[in-house]
């Protein structure tokens, strides 16, 4: 999908991963908007935005992922404003052991909450003209962190939310992409936040042990990943790609032919 033209919807673009996505998509044409529930970050964002690309390129709706509520009307806004969406990346994520449920609000049902209202826009049975949805997971969606399990759980489910509605989306004929992002440690406020927690010390060495394998990227690293999966329209709907400094590749899940004969 070529960007010129195109507009974009990115949810927790105030910082981080969601301000550098936001970025390369304004670079290369497109209008965004941007959702965040920190509304200090995410206007400052917008003026160095307007600064940079020119006014009117982006703009900033204060959104908490984990209310339909506002979330639907950021959409709205969003829609009104630029007259449709054509890419939504539900980005928007935290990590939260203690408030556990917080952390599935924002990160699991977040991502169900914005795949849902943009194929309520997107999809060609409701008149809609199709797109592409990226929704951020994480490394630990495919296997287990043990200093961050509830965070484990929910980018799980974001993988496994992802590939089931990519598959829908086919079958349907939907008309809309769906790909998952996992990227390994990425320097950002989540990595950070984590380095502050005493009690995870008896867990350090494993964490230790994958960083030193995987590296640490930066934002801009995963946005070169993410404009690349947005442009090729031949990306594998439903694809799931993983992130590190080595750099990025699908995974293959095994299929139904690999499941072995029962033995009973
Ligand atoms: N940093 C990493 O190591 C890493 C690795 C893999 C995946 N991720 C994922 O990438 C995504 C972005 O994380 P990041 O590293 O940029 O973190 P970050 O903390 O730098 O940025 C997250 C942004 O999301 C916003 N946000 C938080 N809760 C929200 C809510 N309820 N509604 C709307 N916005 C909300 C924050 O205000 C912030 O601007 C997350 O989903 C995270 O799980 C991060
Ligand atoms: C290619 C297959 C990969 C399999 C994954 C491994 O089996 C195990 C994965 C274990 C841990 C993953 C950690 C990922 C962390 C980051 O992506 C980030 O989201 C975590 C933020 C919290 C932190 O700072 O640790």
């Amino acid at each position: 999908m070529a960007l010129e033209g195109k507009v974009a919807l990115v949810t927790g673009a105030a910082r981080g991963i969601g301000k550098a996505l936001t970025e390369i998509l304004l670079q290369n044409g497109a209008k965004v908007a941007l959702l965040d529930v920190d509304k200090n970050a995410g206007q400052e964002a917008v003026s160095a935005f307007d600064e940079e690309f020119g006014a009117g390129r982006s703009v900033f709706c204060c959104c908490d992922v984990s209310s339909e509520v506002q979330f639907r009307d950021a959409f709205e806004k969003s829609t009104q404003l630029f007259g449709g969406l054509d890419i939504i990346c539900n980005n928007a994520g935290i990590v939260n052991e203690s408030d556990w449920e917080k952390a599935v609000a924002v990160n699991l049902n977040g991502v169900i909450r914005g795949t849902f209202l943009a194929l309520e826009l997107m999809k060609k049975e409701n008149g809609g003209r199709g797109g592409v949805i990226v929704n951020i997971a994480s490394m630990a969606g495919l296997g287990p962190h043990a200093v961050a399990p509830v965070y484990t759980a929910s980018k799980h489910g974001v993988v496994g939310f992802s590939r089931a509605i990519a598959e829908a989306s086919t079958v349907l004929g939907y008309g809309v992409r769906i790909n998952v992002l996992c990227p390994g440690f990425v320097q950002t406020t989540i990595f950070a936040s984590l380095e502050k927690d005493e009690a995870l010390e008896k867990l350090r060495n494993q964490r230790g042990k994958l960083l030193e394998s995987w590296g640490i990227l930066e934002p801009s690293d995963v946005a070169k990943i993410f404009l690349r999966i947005v442009l090729d329209d031949s990306s594998r709907n439903g694809g799931v790609l993983v992130i590190t400094s080595k750099g990025a590749e699908y995974i293959n899940f095994p299929t139904a032919a690999d499941v072995p004969a029962a033995t009973l």
